[in-house]
């Protein structure tokens, strides 16, 4: 069996990776060794099989000794020990959630319901490197991958509502003590139905601009509010999160050289853990919309389309019904003003599995049967 090394296990995006693993057996065919920056020799997790005392993640040696390494450690963590144990000559498979090696030539972005001959592809040149998409990027690629394949997108501008899920756990929990914190600064007035909804709201809006209102993970208050902008400001006006659209997902799909335009704002909203989008796209042809939902429902067995209707849509494509699973509804699918050639859908994704965790333990399954 091949050993793999485990890092990043006990994180989040680890967490739900591990839930997965567990729940589609990806233990029973593989020797895993769990590694740690912080509890060397320690207990490792209960996976249903005995597994060694917690290795060391900084020791290229005990590194070396793995055919597959997965890491959910984050950016900085790769880019020291990665660089390293190449050098020492390492040529096992390393398959990582953090964005620092995504754009290398080394490196395939994997999302095999997307780009299993990209992949594949790549195994048989021995790429030996595989990095999972930005979230966002992975969850539009999800929902409307049919399109790309049929080659009816000209451009996409995709306008995203980004979960706190996102920004790491600290993050979604001052998110909630932040909702908590605003519910409290006014709840005598909200259970009074006698009292003025513009004084509760004055109070609210003082609240929020106020010191007292929690704020150490965020840089500005989310709870209450929206932030339209998402990771560093680059030269060419885009946020990092913006420009990764086109970027990784031509990468994805295999077609940098003559990528497909995609460009629009990214935002961080108060949901927890789905990401969602509306996108406006301009189609390479006017096509029938019930062809276009019978294109992107053959595309892959996690997509649902949702019907453009009212009652459905507020059901069945929202963050609180997507969330924890592995369905990635798109919906609100109708042919814009502008002409027949554009369409507009919104779609819902959850960013910790499909947009984080989902797609490596999938990369791991493929080499296994490689
Ligand atoms: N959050 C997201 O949406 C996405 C994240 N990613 C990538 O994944 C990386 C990891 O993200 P994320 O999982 O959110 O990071 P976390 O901060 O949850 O976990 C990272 C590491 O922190 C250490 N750690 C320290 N204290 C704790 C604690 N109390 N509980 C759990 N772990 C702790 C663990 O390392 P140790 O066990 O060694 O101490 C853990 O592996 C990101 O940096 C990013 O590169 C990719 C896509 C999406
Ligand atoms: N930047 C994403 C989360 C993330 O970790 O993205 P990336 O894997 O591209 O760094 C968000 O904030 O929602």
């Amino acid at each position: 069996m091949k050993k793999v090394g485990l890092i990043g296990w006990r994180g989040m995006v680890g967490s739900v990776l591990m839930g997965r693993m567990q729940e589609e057996r990806d233990f029973d065919h593989i020797d895993p060794v769990f590694f740690t920056t912080s509890n060397v020799g320690g207990k490792g997790p209960d996976i249903g099989k005995d597994v060694p005392p917690l290795k060391d993640a900084n020791s290229v040696d005990e590194l070396k000794a793995m055919d597959v390494i997965i890491t959910c450690q984050g950016g900085d963590y790769t880019k020291e020990v990665y660089p390293k144990l190449r050098a020492a000559g390492w040529t096992g498979y390393w398959i990582d959630a953090a964005s620092a090696l995504r754009m290398k030539d080394e490196a395939i972005i994997i999302l095999d319901p997307v780009n299993k001959h990209v992949i594949q592809d790549g195994i048989a040149k021995g790429v030996k490197t595989y990095v999972g998409g930005n979230c966002t990027v992975s969850l539009m690629l999800m929902a409307i991958g049919g399109l790309f394949e049929a080659g009816l997108i000209e451009w996409i501008t995709p306008m995203t509502y980004q979960a706190a899920s996102g920004a790491g756990a600290r993050n979604m929990r001052e998110l909630i003590q932040q909702m908590g914190a605003v519910h409290a600064e006014v709840a005598h007035l909200v259970s009074d139905p006698a009292s003025a909804i513009l004084e509760i709201d004055r109070k609210v809006a003082e609240f929020i601009r106020s010191d007292e209102y929690p704020l150490e993970a965020w840089p500005v208050p989310l709870a209450g509010n929206l932030i339209p902008w998402i990771d560093v400001q680059l030269e060419s006006g885009q946020s990092k999160e913006e420009w990764k659209a086109q970027v990784e997902c031509n990468k994805i799909l295999g077609r940098s050289a003559n990528p497909v335009p995609i460009d629009g704002l990214c935002v961080r909203v108060g949901a927890m853990r789905c990401h969602s989008q509306a996108l406006t796209i301009k189609m390479t042809k006017d096509v029938p919309l019930d062809e276009i939902h019978g294109i992107i429902a053959a595309h892959n067995q996690w997509v649902k389309v949702v019907p453009n209707d009212r009652e459905i849509t507020m059901k069945e494509l929202t963050p609180a019904a997507v969330t924890g699973t592995l369905t990635v509804p798109v919906g609100r699918m109708r042919k814009l003003n502008m002409g027949p050639e554009y369409l507009t859908a919104f779609t819902v994704g959850d960013q910790l599995l499909w947009g984080a965790a989902e797609p490596l333990r999938r990369m791991l399954r493929i080499l296994l049967e490689a």
